[in-house]
Order: C-alpha cells, then sequence, then structure tokens
C-alpha cells in the first residue's frame, strides 16, 4: 500500500542534533521508507542519496531474509509476529512481499488467516498507523471528497468490508480493517497487483459489539449500526464515489453480515464480486471436483450436508449446482442433493419461521412434516456423502458424526471451512483420527500434516485464497465490465486445471501453496476467457493470443518486488506504465 508520509520539515539546516538530522532526513521528503534497503548498490544508494544512512554492507536477498525468518522466530507470539510483517510492509514493501511469495505456506498464516482474525479482535490495541481508508457514516454526502485524501493515483483494485461479520468472530467494526488489508496483500503477492494501486476499506456504520462500545481504545464510532437502508444508501454513494474516481476499479466486498441485497444490486452495474459467495463458491467447487472424482461416486448419487446456510453455505451449494447442471443433471434434481442446517435446524419449507430469502432455493419440502432439529440428526437422515461446514460453530464435527460419515462411505468427504481455526467445525487430525484416515479433507484455516501408520497426510485449505488474487488479476487485465457467474465458475476450473501431476497422484484436492503465482496465472486466463466469451472485455487485443501467450502476457503484468528499485528499471514498471519514480508520490 501507499506509504503515508511523516510531513515533518527537514532538520538539514541544522546541526545542534545529529539524531535528529537522520531522523529528519529519514522522515523528509526527500525519501520514502522503501529507499532504506540494505539490498540497494552503490550506485543506487547514490541516486537515492542514502549513502552513510544506510550500514555499509550491500547485502543479498538471503541474507535480508535469513534475518527477518530469524526476527520472526524470536517472538515468542503470533501478534508479535503479525505487528512485525505489517511493519515491514509499510517501511520495506518489496522486502516484504519477496519474503512471502518465498515463504508462502510460513508467511501466509501470520499475514492473513488465521492470525488476522486475532489481530482484527485486538486492532485497536495495537493499532501504530493507518493500513487503508475508513469511510465512516459521519461522512456521508462527502465520500468523494474523503477518496481524494488516498495518496495514490492509480487503483485497480479495492477489498471493502463494513466489519459486520469478521470471519466466524462476528461483529467487529473497524477493528475489521485487518481482513482488507490482508486480503490485498495476498492480491500482491499471490496474483502480482502492485501494492500501491491496492486500497483497503473498512466502513463504519456501527457496531453491535458491546465490548467495543465499551472499550474507551474502539477506533469506530460509538453508536449501534445504521438500518440494512441507510447502508445501502451510503454504500450507493461509495460505488458513484469510487467509480468517478477510479473508473472501472474492481471492488471485492468481504465479511459483511448479510451480503447479498448488495451482490445483487451492483453486479449488473459495477466491475464487482462479493468474495463469500462467489470467491468461496468457486475454491469449494474446485475442490469438490477433485473430491468428488476421489469418492468414486457417480454425481447424481451425491448427498451433500451443509451445517450453516449463511451467505459462504449458499454460495458453495449454489457453484456446485452449477457443477452438476453442467454434467446433465436438471437443476431441480441438483439443488435437492443439498440439504442446509442452520440455528433453528434443517432447512425446511414447514419449519415455522420466515425463512431469509436466499435459503428457499434450498428449503425441503420431503420433510414430512418432521422437523430435525440437529446436524446428528440430518446426518442420521441423509447418510450424506459430504459434510461441509460453514457455521462458525468450533467443533460441531463431533466424534461420533465423523465415524457415522466413515461408516456410510469409503471415502466420505469432510470439509470443516469455517475461519480461523476456533471456528473450525473439525480439525484434521479428529478428521483423519475418527474416520481411520479415510476422509477427503478441506479446511478454511490451515492445519498440519497428520502421520499415522508411517504414513504422511497432508490437509487441504479451502481458503478462497486460492481464486480471489486470479479473479481479480483477470478482470483488471482484460478490462471486463462485470464479474458474472461464469468467469466465477471459469476461476474455479482454472484452479482444478492447475493442479499437477504429481499433486493429483497424491490425491490433493488442491496444488500446493507454493505455487500459487503459476495459480492464480492458470485462475486469472479462465476468468479473461469467461469475460471475452459474454463480450464484456474491453481490452480486446487480449482476444487474439493464444493460451500460451496470454500466460506469458498476464506474467508481465506481475509485480515483482525483485525487480523494483533495479537501476535498470523493472519491465513490470514500465508494462503496468507506472511512475518510474519509485513512490515519488509519498
Ligand atoms: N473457507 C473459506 O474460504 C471461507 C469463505 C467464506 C466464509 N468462511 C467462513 O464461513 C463461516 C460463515 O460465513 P458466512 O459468511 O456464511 O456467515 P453467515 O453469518 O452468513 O452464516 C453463518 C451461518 O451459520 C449458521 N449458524 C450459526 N450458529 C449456528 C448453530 N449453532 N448451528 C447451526 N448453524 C449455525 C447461521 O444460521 C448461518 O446460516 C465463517 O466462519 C467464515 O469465516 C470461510
Ligand atoms: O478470510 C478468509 O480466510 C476466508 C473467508 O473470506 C472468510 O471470511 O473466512
Ligand atoms: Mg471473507
Amino acid at each position: 500500500m501507499p506509504m503515508f508520509r511523516s510531513a515533518t520539515p527537514s532538520q538539514n539546516g541544522s546541526n545542534s542534533n545529529i539524531h535528529s538530522a537522520v531522523h529528519s532526513a529519514v522522515h523528509s521528503r526527500a525519501h520514502s521508507p522503501s529507499d532504506f534497503d540494505t539490498s540497494y548498490d552503490d550506485s543506487l544508494r547514490a541516486q537515492l542519496k542514502v549513502r552513510g544512512l544506510l550500514p555499509p554492507h550491500v547485502e543479498s536477498f538471503e541474507l535480508q531474509k535469513a534475518r527477518c525468518l530469524e526476527q520472526i522466530a524470536q517472538k515468542s507470539n503470533t501478534i508479535d509476529k503479525y505487528t512485525y510483517l505489517s511493519n515491514l510492509r509499510n517501511t520495506n514493501t518489496n522486502l516484504f512481499y519477496r519474503l512471502l511469495m518465498d515463504n508462502m505456506k510460513e508467511i501466509t498464516p501470520l499475514v492473513y488467516t488465521p492470525v488476522v482474525g486475532e489481530a482484527c479482535l485486538k486492532w485497536s490495541h495495537i493499532y501504530t498507523q493507518p493500513e487503508g481508508l475508513y469511510l465512516s457514516y459521519a461522512d456521508r454526502g462527502n465520500l468523494r471528497a474523503v477518496l481524494d485524501n488516498w495518496p495514490a493515483e492509480k487503483v485497480d483494485i479495492t477489498v471493502v468490508t463494513d466489519g459486520s461479520r469478521i470471519l466466524g468472530l462476528g461483529d467487529l467494526g473497524v477493528n475489521g480493517m485487518g481482513i482488507p488489508v490482508g486480503k490485498l496483500a495476498l492480491y500482491t503477492g499471490c496474483a502480482g497487483i502492485h501494492p500501491e494501486r491496492t486500497l483497503p476499506i473498512t466502513l463504519d456504520l456501527g457496531t453491535e459489539n458491546e465490548e467495543n462500545l465499551k472499550d474507551p481504545l474502539y477506533l469506530g464510532a460509538k453508536m449501534h449500526r445504521v438500518t440494512e437502508a441507510e447502508s445501502l444508501e451510503f454504500l450507493d454513494e461509495m460505488m458513484i464515489a469510487l467509480n468517478d474516481k477510479w473508473p472501472g476499479l474492481v471492488v471485492q466486498f468481504e465479511d459483511f453480515k448479510n451480503p447479498f441485497p448488495s451482490l445483487e444490486r451492483y453486479r449488473n452495474t459495477y466491475t464487482c464480486f462479493n468474495d463469500d459467495i462467489q470467491g468461496t463458491g468457486a475454491v469449494i467447487l474446485s475442490g469438490m471436483i477433485n473430491a468428488l472424482k476421489l469418492t468414486g461416486i457417480p454425481f447424481k448419487d451425491q448427498r451433500l450436508v451443509f451445517m450453516g446456510a449463511g451467505s459462504a453455505a449458499v454460495g458453495v451449494a449454489k457453484q456446485i449446482v452449477q457443477l452438476f447442471v453442467k454434467n446433465g443433471i436438471p437443476e431441480d434434481e441438483a439443488r435437492r442433493m443439498f440439504w442446509l442446517v442452520d440455528s433453528k435446524g434443517m432447512v425446511t419449507d414447514d419449519r415455522g419461521d420466515k425463512l431469509q430469502e436466499h435459503k428457499v432455493y434450498f428449503s425441503r419440502d420431503d420433510n414430512e412434516g418432521k422437523q430435525y432439529k440437529t446436524l446428528e440428526e440430518v446426518v442420521d437422515l441423509v447418510r450424506p456423502t459430504g459434510l461441509m461446514g460453514l457455521c462458525t460453530i468450533g467443533g460441531v464435527f463431533t466424534e461420533s458424526i465423523l465415524r457415522k460419515m466413515a461408516s456410510f462411505n469409503d471415502r466420505p468427504i469432510i470439509f470443516p471451512l469455517s475461519n480461523p481455526s476456533s471456528k473450525s467445525e473439525c480439525t484434521f487430525a479428529q478428521a483423519m483420527e475418527f474416520t481411520n484416515n479415510k476422509a477427503i479433507f478441506a479446511s478454511g484455516s490451515p492445519f498440519p500434516e497428520v502421520e499415522a501408520d508411517g504414513v504422511t497426510y497432508y490437509p487441504g485449505q479451502g481458503n478462497n485464497m486460492y481464486v480471489f488474487p486470479g479473479i481479480g488479476l483477470g478482470t483488471v487485465l482484460c478490462e471486463s465490465v462485470h464479474v458474472t457467474q461464469e468467469m466465477i465458475y471459469a476461476s474455479a476450473v482454472g484452479l482444478a486445471d492447475s493442479l499437477t501431476e504429481e499433486e493429483r497422484a497424491k490425491s490433493w484436492l488442491y496444488p500446493s501453496l507454493d505455487r500459487i503465482r503459476d495459480i492464480s496465472v492458470s485462475v486469472a486466463r479462465h476468468v479473461i476467457r469467461a469475460s471475452q466469451a459474454e463480450n464484456l472485455d474491453k481490452n480486446k487485443t487480449l482476444q487474439w493470443l493464444s493460451d500460451a501467450d496470454l500466460d506469458t502476457y498476464i506474467r508481465t503484468k506481475m509485480y515483482n518486488p525483485a525487480h523494483e528499485h533495479s537501476p535498470a528499471g523493472s519491465p513490470t514498471r514500465e508494462i503496468h506504465g507506472f511512475d518510474t519514480k519509485p513512490h515519488s508520490k509519498f
């Protein structure tokens, strides 16, 4: 993200205090924090006027990385590691992204799920610097002017939350800012969107979190949430303002308690998508394509029980319906292969409460007047081939339920997808132990491998981080007018396609995170092709490229931190058309 520069005037004329002179030089308008990189060679140090301000040794990236990893290892708790990495991102952006890209598996959990959940819970207490834009209800009517305060000229992608449902942790209000910040860090690390072209936004529309409202350090407005209608009116203003300032930017909605109305309202007007409904739908569809094959059971005989019937559950279920329909099953039959359970029990037509609109499609009418209150009752009734958890209740896939799943199936599908780890419906170790290692497994948060009988089993991570970066990148590059359902479906196919033969042989559901940039290229290409098929791409030049050439094109457009600040200039910067004077604006 762009640096927020100190406006401290330079003290260069004064020699009274060398420390303050150096401090001022470091923070003066002449430099950005990322000028102080120990890897810069003599000529770059001279060019940037940082000779003497940096320690003399010109270091390799390997040495810089070793120091960072040592410092991270020395921190005894995860929040300190998170804070260290946030500071690194803000002071040496290129080093942060090189570290992230070279250590995806180790660093992602520290800057994203699950640690970002802990950071959001403590956000107002660990806060040190602005890292995104806060749009407050108090600023309604004036949002366009507030956008002008953002220091970057061009923005490609924004991730917007209202903090009302942060992971499975509930309404955290403006403390949810960690989510857009973390998602956009992955946009850069996984898909190469330039960090200066990303914009994290958190809306302050109030909060229902009593702890926050009582906390003197809470950084948001101390008020209850505005009404649904007021919230939509605010979103309308925001969408107009964003598109006026940065026409056609991609808007990713994230972690809204009730995201359906805004998705329906804006999907055909702006370039936007909802990550929790659509990104999650795509990533789980992709894992399911592979999981369903492993069960050996034909599509038409699958029976899927969902614990949770919220935005993510309905998004996932609808995406799998689309798979079944594309494979010849009539839609009405396909939707009847799903049983959804929410806090009131199995979702049925005659349950007695007014069902929320999004649940109606999957509501059952074949329960013969009987209501099933618990997950276990539904599992006994349905004898499912797969169990999906998106209900935010940690541990709800009990030993008894998991054992039953193993008794019904040779290879039960067990997907505890709620985040963060504490909300996961079961752990990988539990799923393996109670199914005699037969589970086909993916979870939202990362879990360690399991060793059993001399075999190492690897958990899949069914997290939308595998697709949203590629969806956004593809949309930006082909300048798609909208993000359609076909583009979302294509992203799932692009992800499923990106498994290597070796990964398939090991029955992995998802490819290794170490190859995330290759995966994002595949996802982006599929998204671009789907946009072209619907004639929504404004950048028509990509239509003439073969798939191989399109992949090359996508790669050349990706921000590569290894090229930044190189004296010869960065190919990425030139192609992107970025300001070749790095960070001059800040
Ligand atoms: N793995 C991923 O990539 C991914 C993506 C999106 C969301 N998620 C996770 O999914 C979870 C749900 O997200 P959402 O957007 O659908 O939230 P939501 O608030 O829209 O839905 C939550 C659902 O859980 C149900 N629920 C709550 N308490 C319950 C109980 N005691 N018994 C049964 N059902 C209960 C609610 O009725 C609701 O249907 C969160 O933990 C989120 O982190 C994971
Ligand atoms: O943020 C994540 O890790 C995935 C998902 O968007 C969620 O809301 O849980
Ligand atoms: Mg989310």
